[in-house]
């Protein structure tokens, strides 16, 4: 290892160091992925000035992500489509105040597929830039705006879309705290801290952020393929901070998603809900034969029993093997997380394959049942059953689609039932998975270890964030995902959370991560 001063960025000290190699963590990637080639020299900076600033802008930080979990932006709800617009408006105004240019408002137009409303707008992508100094690289930040539903009858501790700071739990809880409002108001916030200071942003930036994200990000393929050679031109790498830790401690790089391929069955016969005193046992019932189908698809060991699937799943290797046991994880992290004990797999290696690189079929719920307390005699006439099916590879979507269909359509007909039943593809997402080894993953573990002190875990997600796959085709660059929140964070459940020093650790990580990467050799 060498060291020499190199000059100086606008308020950061730089000192050259030659980096030897990869940790054995990185080295055993090679299960998957192509062989790692050696990212060149990467500098060491000193961020004292800027971590402090992040520190010191608490007040106004908590403030602008207070306003913007208020806002209940839930893609799913066709009812509160105008909230999510109205979010969309928030995060642009927020861009001007900081000094954003060419700041858009991308309409996508109409929602396809099955939606109660057949003229329901899609809300808009929002996209923004800051700088374009041909001689600075540029990184294109996604994040989404939209949210997951959320009720306080579903046994929230508190108002899901008010931000509660817990003092002693030293937390901050609402709905997208984590997933994914804080890391999208965390860009922001790096941003303010820069201006803040009077310092050079060492990177072009630009911003794309989405309100459907976690409905399929419907419409933004396209807009995207639209946008490659024009707004998104000249983008060397995206950064997409939208998962979490695996567990609680250690912080990690992602390089890896499952997809996402999300179904529901139509089940309906007669004209209207019925009495089953007067009809049971003399029609026959929508919802018992939706349960038969739904029983037909996976046991409750996780086993899928779609025939076909499993051949489409890339097979083990000895190398793979080997990466598993490297991971910093425990299944007490994953009984914490869960909040139970339930777990299928005791071992980690098995946990996380069938996390990350096995297929799961997860039956999410229904439409048009009797769901309330109580004990309503009622016999629906139409239920709408959601399942998804999280995909790895080498799952071909369109394939996986017909044999899914094939197969509710042969269970159902096996029942003999005079009912109709329909099952679709609601949306769709790939999985992505990258070689790590490149100069924007270098400087995220380099910017990790600034902040945290410890080199990060390399880990795959479990989770989807379709447009991944998208970004890297189109824009023909790399993707790195730099999560913020941990693992027992709740995305997507009750009591959502960000504990306060992911937030502010996170932050100084993303500041730190856009400085390494200007300053490296390599794009
Ligand atoms: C990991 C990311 N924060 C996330 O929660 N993604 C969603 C996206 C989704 C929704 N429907 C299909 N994909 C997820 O993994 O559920
Ligand atoms: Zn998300
Ligand atoms: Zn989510």
């Amino acid at each position: 290892m060498f060291r020499r001063a190199v000059p100086i960025l606008k308020g950061i000290s730089l000192i050259r160091i030659t980096t030897r190699g990869f940790n054995e963590t990185r080295a055993a990637y090679t299960a998957t992925v192509k062989q790692p080639k050696q990212t060149k020299a990467m500098p060491e900076l000193n961020f004292g000035k800027l971590f402090e600033k992040i520190d010191e802008l608490r007040p106004q930080f908590i403030e602008r992500l207070s306003k913007a979990v208020a806002i209940p932006a839930v893609s799913a709800d066709e009812s509160l489509r105008p909230m999510v617009v109205k979010k969309a408006h928030f995060i642009k105004g927020e861009l001007e105040k900081l000094g954003f240019q060419d700041i858009q408002m991308k309409d996508l137009g109409v929602q396809p597929g099955p939606v109660e409303d057949p003229n329901l707008q899609l809300p808009p992508v929002v996209l923004a830039r800051y700088g374009s100094d041909p001689s600075k690289k540029t990184v294109l930040l996604y994040a989404h705006y939209d949210v997951q539903p959320a009720a306080i009858e579903d046994g929230w501790e508190s108002e899901p879309f008010k931000l509660v700071i817990d003092e002693d739990k030293q937390l901050m809880r609402a709905r997208g705290v984590t997933d994914d409002t804080g890391p999208l108001n965390g860009w922001l916030n790096v941003l303010e801290a820069h201006r803040e200071l009077g310092m050079d942003v060492p990177v072009n930036l630009v911003m794309c952020f989405e309100g459907m994200e976690e409905s399929g990000s419907i419409g933004l393929d396209k807009l995207i393929a639209d946008e490659a050679a024009n707004y998104f031109k000249g983008v060397d790498a995206v950064c997409i901070s939208d998962n979490y830790w695996l567990g609680t401690k250690k912080p990690v790089l992602t390089y890896g998603l499952r997809g996402c391929n999300y179904y529901q069955i139509t089940v309906e016969g007669p004209g209207a809900d019925l009495h089953s005193g007067i009809f049971g046992g003399v029609i026959a019932e929508p919802m018992i034969d939706l349960v038969k189908v739904f029983s037909s698809l996976v046991d409750s060991q996780g086993r899928i029993l779609i025939d076909g699937i499993d051949e489409m799943v890339a097979p083990v290797t000895e190398k793979e093997m080997a990466l598993y046991d490297k991971i910093d994880f425990t299944l007490e992290e994953m009984n914490a997380a869960s909040g139970s004990e339930t777990c299928i797999y005791d071992s980690k290696p098995d946990i996380l394959m069938h996390r990350w690189r096995y297929p799961s079929l997860s039956i999410h719920g229904l439409e048009g049942a009797f769901s309330t307390q109580g004990a309503k005699t009622v016999i629906p006439s139409k239920v709408v059953g959601k399942f998804s099916i999280r995909t790895v590879p080498d799952m071909e979507s369109a394939k996986l689609d017909k044999l899914v269909i094939d197969h509710c359509n042969k269970v159902f007909k096996s029942l003999g039932s005079p009912n109709k039943c329909k099952t679709e593809l609601i949306h769709d997402g790939s999985y992505w998975i990258s070689d790590p080894f490149n100069a924007s993953f270098t400087a995220a573990a380099k910017a990790t270890k600034a902040v945290y002190g410890v080199d990060p875990d390399f880990t795959r997600e479990g989770g989807s964030i379709p447009i991944t796959l998208t970004f890297e085709t189109q824009l023909k660059t790399n993707v790195m995902l730099l999560p913020m929140g941990r693992g027992d964070d709740g995305a997507h459940s009750i009591n959502e959370k960000l504990d306060l020093s992911n937030f502010f650790q996170g932050m100084k990580t993303m500041a730190a991560y856009l400085h390494y990467y200007a300053a490296s050799d390599e794009k």
